[in-house]
């Protein structure tokens, strides 16, 4: 059941050392088949060198394990929040790396300063409010999914013009159509947190990228007048 998406979303989880993006077993990705209802995710806490296809769990929305003998993920009620809220996302990645985290922690968005930003992201990367004490104590990874989705209304936003959000005092979650596609995200995300980072320390008189160059990068890669790339070959980015 489910041995395609199993592979992409192992192959996606081992993608996330080889870009530096997690230490130790700090972050996860998922993929989603809408078609059975069901999400494929990784195991809490297992070494990523020692993940197989096997290992990964199928959960289904409401968290019941469906296949797989081992706890799924710490923060599978945020990726089922996240996958319900926004039905055109088909994989989810939560890293701590390092750049993105020092702007969640500092409960800062990040502000779109420049092309490499714009190409990925339409606009400043949001942060969430803090969770409330009541929130943290009495659902907290649910409650992580619900303050994104908050958010993402709150500011108008579209999950596939924003691929990623910072959540306060916590870390980075990205997404993408699929479990590779979020990986993409993470990593564009964590270049352009630690480039930020080092423009706005440059440059107290830093200012935002000029809306009118944001949409010429953006939409030169997305939608119905993208031209970047080649048109016959297979490019996602
Ligand atoms: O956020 C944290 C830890 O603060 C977790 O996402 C991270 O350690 C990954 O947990 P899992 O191994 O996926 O349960």
């Amino acid at each position: 059941m489910l041995e395609e998406l199993k592979q992409a979303v192992l192959a996606a989880n081992l993608a996330l050392p080889k870009h530096e993006l997690v230490t130790f077993t700090w972050g996860n990705v998922s993929g989603i088949s809408r078609a059975d209802s069901l999400v494929v995710i990784k195991p809490s806490g297992v070494p990523y060198e020692e993940l197989t296809a096997e290992d990964m769990v199928v959960v289904d929305f409401d968290g019941n394990v469906i296949e797989g003998d081992l706890r799924p993920s710490s923060d599978t009620p945020t990726h089922l929040v996240l996958y319900k809220a926004f039905p055109e996302i088909g994989g989810i990645v939560h890293t701590h790396s390092p750049w993105a985290t020092m702007w969640a922690q500092a409960a800062m968005p990040i502000p779109a300063l420049g092309t490499t930003h714009a190409d990925y992201f339409y606009g400043d990367i949001p942060c969430t409010r803090k969770l409330t004490q009541t929130e943290v104590e009495q659902a907290y990874e649910l409650e992580t999914g619900n303050v994104i989705v908050e958010t993402f209304a709150e500011l108008g936003l579209d999950p596939k013009a924003m691929p990623g959000i910072l959540v306060a005092n916590h870390a980075p979650f990205c997404w993408g159509k699929d479990p590779q596609d979020a990986v993409y995200h993470a990593v564009v995300l964590e270049i352009v947190a630690k480039m930020a980072l080092n423009t706005v320390r440059l440059n107290e008189n830093w200012a935002a990228i000029d809306q009118f160059l944001l949409d010429k990068h953006y939409y030169r890669k997305h939608g119905a007048h993208a031209y970047y790339g080649q048109t016959n070959r297979v490019s996602t980015h």
